[in-house]
């Protein structure tokens, strides 16, 4: 279907705001009349500059408070709308939309609004333009779409149809089943914005916290697909008021928003893109360091041993049982110090994993070029993490191994089966610029058909950390996207792989005797574990010894513990018990307490 987004959504000048959409592959836009009204080119540039564009003018909005109680006040409504319509001609655009009032002066009884209204669309037919009547959820006296929709059917002009506004309908838990009952062509529009769950005055929620649909926690693309099966033809819109995209790069969310809208029509059952592959499993960790030795201790420290170097290039590979990570001593940003460059992602059909993500926009990165290196097909995920599509071991596939030597005999030699019983990767944590955090978790949803969990919002010293996982079903690749906060505002990135154990205790005894330093944890977080849960005799004081976390769920039991941090990377150790979900959330406030405290003592604090 056509795809519009109204220039609300988006941060800058109107110019800039038509420059971003048409540059994301939209059809139209809602013009949103403050934008229209600071815009440095009057109607008629504007209506040029889109069609230069190759973009439709599919709506004029919002006309506020048209109904009312009092004559004179109407009369100056009616006087209003046509200098709008005169505006609206020079624009190119023939569809007006007018919101249910939030005014005192609302008329109380439907047949004088519909009297009105369809007095408003006879002004308006006569200039060949349209009106779509909208029900705001704040609406003083109709706030429902049925309500709207009743008046506009009494009204019985055709000029007159109703607008649906999906936050509206969804986030008063209207059954949006009653769609299905407008005649299709009497929904002149249709703004889609998805919002997380949130119990808040629903005027704040809506001005502030709406998303792109896939990002919140409606069910926008169900409703898509009632106003489609009604007949609606007209374009699916975006309507999304975000703080957070009002400041971000208009051309970035423009093409976040088409994500949203690719991946709707895919929810809807309107179109079938190439289908998602979902990843099995992390293949390999890609560690970046212009200086890779305190990487290489804190491996050897966890208990990995150096298992192959690269043929070309400045890369080696530590492995301990399934979990793999490469050091990679070229391209490593110097002013932030070693960080998470890359993942591996084992993938059941790499090529169809490109197709699917060149459909849903993701940036596909050149293939690694040395002439005998494996060729690997890579995404660019939202932080810049480098996602490359594996299948390891796999006759008829690239194998990546195949580009590493063995490595004998390496210092920290003797193969994987020195380990300290790390078994493989059990999550990665990218922690995401804040205002690229809804368009993250789109991303792993829709491009590698992730599922996300719940986002939760925790206090950090310094402010908020939130923080939102993504797996796939059976649990066995999970990627934690967090946003944390430093101190004076400043953002901190540090990232993180989680490697699983079968036997913390075992696992963090044989790191400190290898010399690898844990995160202090405070005595305090030990007290309130022992006033919150009834351990068996001495399973306190050797989780107190060892510097190891608690959690359970009520599918198991979680223990973990954190390396310290090099550069912008740490590792944390984690052992799962009977099914335990989550990541350990609970104690992420005490861990960045620590970590801000161990970087305070080592004078690292940025
Ligand atoms: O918040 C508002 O005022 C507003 C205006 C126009 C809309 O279409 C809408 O959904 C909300
Ligand atoms: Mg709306």
């Amino acid at each position: 279907m056509r795809k519009s987004i109204a220039t609300v959504s988006l941060s800058g000048s109107l110019p800039e705001k038509l420059t971003a959409v048409a540059a994301a592959g939209f059809d139209g836009v809602e013009i949103f009349e403050n934008d229209l009204i600071a815009a440095p080119l009057g109607p008629g540039d504007i209506r040029d500059r889109a069609a230069d564009l190759g973009l439709t003018i599919d709506l004029y909005q919002p006309f506020r408070d048209f109904e009312s109680t009092s004559e004179k006040a109407l009369a100056g409504s009616l006087r209003r709308a046509e200098r709008k319509f005169e505006v609206m001609e020079q624009l190119g655009a023939d569809l007006l939309l007018v919101c249910s009032s939030t005014s005192p002066d609302a008329p109380e009884d439907d047949d004088l609004t519909a009297a009105q209204l369809r007095l408003l669309a006879e002004r308006a037919g006569a200039h060949g333009i349209r009106i779509a009547y909208e029900a705001l959820a704040w609406g003083r006296r109709v706030n429902t779409y049925d309500h709207a929709w009743r008046i506009v059917e009494a009204a019985d002009h055709p000029a007159l149809g109703t607008c649906l506004d999906s936050f509206h309908i969804l986030s008063r838990g209207s059954d949006p089943g009653g769609i299905e009952d407008i005649p299709g062509e009497k929904i002149f529009f249709l703004q889609l914005a998805d919002a997380p769950l949130m119990a808040m005055d629903v005027l704040q929620w809506s001005r502030h916290y709406r998303c792109f649909p896939g990002q919140g926690g409606f069910d926008v693309a169900g409703l898509a697909a009632r106003a489609v099966r009604a007949g609606y033809r007209g374009p699916l819109s975006l309507e999304v008021f975000n703080d957070v995209f009002r400041q971000a790069d208009a051309g970035r969310t423009a093409v976040d928003a088409m994500r949203s809208l690719l991946s709707l029509e895919e929810s809807a059952g309107i179109a079938s893109p190439p289908a998602p592959v979902v990843p099995s499993g992390v293949a390999f960790a890609e560690l970046a360091a212009a200086d890779t030795e305190p990487l290489r201790a804190l491996l050897g420290a966890l208990g990995f041993a150096r298992t192959g170097r690269h043929t070309g290039k400045p890369v080696e590979l530590w492995e301990q049982g399934e979990a793999r990570v490469l050091l990679n001593a070229a391209g490593a940003d110097r002013r932030e110090g070693p960080a998470l460059a890359a993942l591996g992602l084992e993938t059941p059909d790499p090529a169809a994993a490109v197709r699917r993500a060149e459909s849903l926009l993701a940036p596909v990165l050149p293939r690694r070029r040395a002439p005998r290196d494996a060729q690997l097909d890579a995404v660019a995920a939202p932080d810049g993490t480098e996602l490359f599509f594996c299948r390891t071991g796999r006759p008829g596939h690239p194998d990546w191994r195949t580009d590493f030597t063995d490595d004998p005999g390496a210092p920290d030699g003797g193969g994987p089966g020195a380990a300290h019983g790390v078994t493989r990767i059990d999550h990665v944590a990218l922690t995401q610029p804040w205002h690229h955090f809804d368009e993250a978790s789109l991303f792993y949803r829709s491009v590698l058909g992730l599922r996300p969990d719940e986002s939760m919002d925790l206090a950090d010293p310094y402010g908020l950390f939130r923080s939102r996982a993504v797996a796939n079903s059976g649990g066995t690749l999970r990627i934690a996207l967090n946003v944390a906060p430093g101190p004076g505002g400043r953002e901190t990135r540090p990232q993180h792989v989680a490697l699983a154990t079968g036997d913390i205790v075992a696992t963090a005894r044989r790191v400190r005797e290898r010399g690898g330093a844990l995160l202090p944890v405070p005595g305090n977080y030990y007290n309130d574990l022992d006033a919150r849960y009834d351990f068996p005799p001495g399973d306190l004081d050797t989780l107190r010894e060892l510097d190891i976390l608690y959690d359970r769920d009520e599918y198991g039991e979680f223990y973990h513990c954190y390396t310290a941090t090099v550069g912008r990377v740490f590792f944390e150790l984690v052992q799962r018990t009977g099914g335990y979900r989550g990541y350990g959330a609970a104690n992420a406030t005490v861990r960045l307490a620590a970590q801000h405290t161990a970087e305070l003592r080592a004078g690292t604090a940025r």
